[in-house]
């Protein structure tokens, strides 16, 4: 093939343009970028061969170089991996097919400083070369092609890239970049011997340099053609956990996650019994920008006897757990093992189910920790992936109990922090159930009329603003044999905590406003499934609940701004026959207006629980109408 010359796709110019500008400071990761592409195409090529021996060649050690030549002022990263075909390199290295990565890019259009935390996340990939270099040239052949098929590509990153067919004996890339004026430095075997250390010493396959002898005439270090190995090339996990500091499981959290941030916590362990695996977990303190990107690559890396298989192995962890990053590596799984494979093994079912356990007893150790610097980063963590926790309770039949241990809540008692046991042990005599609210936000939550009742008595309710508790609470009911009780469902039975004064008034009342009761009904006709006189409220003169098994309130207006069928439930109006708009109802005076007032008093219920009314013009005409005619 001649020459040809391709455009980069735009997407790929604007990665360019940011990644060249905004990542300047912190230019070194080109390396760790550039060989961490260079192990997965050995990865790559040892999972292929798998089904196809041949594909090594004459050549079957895995292994990566990294070669530089000061006078050429060219740095050179050589792989024997899988290697690209002439339309692989086209589509790999000119355009952008990964998920995300349109959202990545609109991220990017905000401040500068967000955007080099979030480049760090999100993993720079080949283009960061282009931070040090004006040009460069990549020179492949698949594995498995013949030498004449190889392929040299090559570009200055502004616009366009040209390909052309060239001999390449060895199968494998090279990644050659020609350093841009001023990016001397790299030119040193100290120096990128020290960078490999930073970030790539996890690499399991061995990075090779050539050793370097000292010239006396030159007054300089000389490579000679004798190569060392310059990364420890000791996968992390397989060391022995004494053997290990902590700030080494911190900087492989670091390589392995593009978060510049210390985890939250982390497990190591080998598991042994009838599946054999090794899990090294991390619990990252901060969300990534793609959390709620349910379908994203899993952060947990399936490697069997330490060859590395996929990264996406959803069946290695439950979707809620999707924050998780690390390494399970199994030595009982087969290396050919597919995803489908994956889906069934009872193997994997073990590891998985081991995983999970692990993650949820990290997290119950910071959790229950007496110590405040833990605590405080218990509420951190809940701040950041409270709600995806959430989502384990219909996910999770299994961990439905600890995983409520784990979960934290606003109440009447606290604004944030209120765990499920903390809410038992305030419990008051005679309480049997856990009582909650759900709303829009915590101060229609706290505002609301139905915990009227509740305040009188100090009985604490938990207040439940997030999206995902109405569908938590639906699988959700009880938390150590205490039933979960909306205050605005049902006919409010404080059972045990009324006493038998109250219970009479209460009965009095509901005996005594009969008749109002009776006109409301009339008058509000089909608006209402029921009226009656109230035991939760104090100082409002209504509220609005539903019936018990019915959707509530807010879940139908969930599912209705989600553009969803909400089952139409009618609301029952309570009303309370103390308060004096009641009574004004129910005095001879109030006779013509009676339905004006009526409505009125059913309209400010559902505006006081957050509703929206049906036809707002007529309630302002009623307004009108009652100012100007009372
Ligand atoms: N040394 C290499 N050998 C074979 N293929 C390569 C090599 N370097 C890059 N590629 C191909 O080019 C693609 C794009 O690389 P790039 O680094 O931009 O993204 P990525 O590796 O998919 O993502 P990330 O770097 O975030 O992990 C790779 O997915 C791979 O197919």
């Amino acid at each position: 093939m001649s020459k040809q010359t391709h455009s980069f796709q735009a997407e790929v110019q604007q990665i360019l343009h940011l990644v060249t500008h905004s990542l300047y400071s912190n230019k070194e990761i080109f390396l760790r970028e550039l060989v961490s592409n260079a192990s997965d195409a050995c990865d790559k090529l040892r999972f292929e061969a798998l089904d196809n021996a041949a594909l090594y060649e004459d050549q079957p050690n895995l292994e990566l170089r990294v070669l530089f030549d000061a006078e050429a002022k060219t740095i050179t990263i050589r792989d024997n991996g899988i290697g690209m075909s002439a339309e692989e390199a086209v589509a790999h290295l000119g355009t952008i097919a990964k998920s995300g990565t349109r959202e990545f890019m609109a991220r990017l259009e905000g401040d500068q400083k967000k955007d080099a935390n979030l480049i760090g996340q999100f993993g720079v990939g080949f283009y960061s070369g282009f931070i040090v270099a004006d040009r460069m040239t990549v020179e492949t052949r698949r594995a498995g092609a013949p030498a004449d098929q190889g392929v040299r590509w090559s570009s200055t990153g502004s616009g366009d890239f040209e390909v052309e067919t060239i001999d390449k004996p060895g199968r494998g890339t090279d990644v050659i970049l020609h350093l841009r004026e001023g990016e001397e430095e790299f030119l040193s075997a100290w120096k990128l011997k020290s960078i490999i250390g930073k970030y790539s010493d996890h690499i399991s396959l061995p990075i090779l340099m050539r050793k370097e002898t000292w010239d006396e005439e030159k007054k300089a270090q000389v490579p000679t053609d004798e190569w060392e190995t310059v990364n420890k090339a000791a996968a992390l996990w397989t060391r022995s956990k004494s053997d290990i500091t902590d700030a080494e499981y911190q900087d492989f959290y670091k390589q392995i996650s593009y978060d510049q941030q210390a985890p939250l916590a982390y497990t190591h362990n080998r598991v042994e019994g009838r599946t054999e695996y090794t899990q090294l977990l991390y619990v990252p303190a901060k969300a990534p920008f793609d959390l709620w990107n349910r379908d994203k690559r899993g952060g947990v890396k399936l490697y069997v006897k330490r060859v590395f298989i996929m990264d996406d192995a959803e069946a290695l962890m439950p979707v809620y757990l999707r924050f998780v990053k690390g390494v399970i590596d199994s030595a009982d799984l087969p290396l050919n093992v597919s995803r489908e494979l994956l889906q069934e093994s009872r193997d994997v079912k073990a590891i998985r189910e081991g995983s999970t356990k692990r993650v949820l007893s990290m997290l119950e150790d910071v959790a229950n920790s007496d110590e405040p610097s833990q605590k405080d980063k218990y509420a951190a963590f809940w701040k950041e992936f409270g709600q995806v926790l959430k989502e384990g309770i219909g996910e999770d039949f299994a961990n439905r109990e600890r995983l409520a241990k784990l979960f934290r809540f606003a109440s009447t008692h606290a604004d944030e922090g209120v765990s499920l046991a903390d809410y038992v042990s305030r419990m008051k005599e005679g309480q049997d159930a856990v009582y909650y609210i759900t709303a829009d936000s915590l101060a229609a939550a706290k505002g609301s009329p139905q915990l009227e009742i509740f305040r009188k008595k100090g009985i604490e309710v938990l207040l439940l603003v997030d999206r995902v508790d109405e569908w938590m609470l639906s699988h959700l009911y009880e938390f150590e044999g205490h039933a979960l009780t909306s205050v605005a469902k049902g006919a409010v039975d404080l059972g045990k905590l009324q006493d038998e004064d109250e219970k009479k008034a209460a009965e009095q009342a509901a005996e005594a406003s009969k008749p109002l009761v009776d006109k409301l009904k009339a008058s509000l006709g089909e608006r209402v499934k029921d009226v009656r006189v109230t035991t939760r409220l104090v100082d409002s003169p209504a509220c609005v609940v539903v019936d018990e098994g019915d959707v509530s309130a807010h879940l139908a207006r969930m599912l209705k701004a989600a553009g969803q069928e909400a089952p139409k439930a009618q609301p029952i109006l309570e009303i309370n026959p103390q308060h004096a708009l009641v009574r004004r109802l129910d005095a001879p005076e109030g006779a013509e207006q009676f339905d004006d007032l009526a409505a009125l008093l059913f309209e400010q219920a559902l505006l006081a629980e957050g509703g929206q009314l049906e036809d707002p013009s007529a309630f302002v005409r009623r307004i009108s109408r009652l100012l100007v005619g009372g």
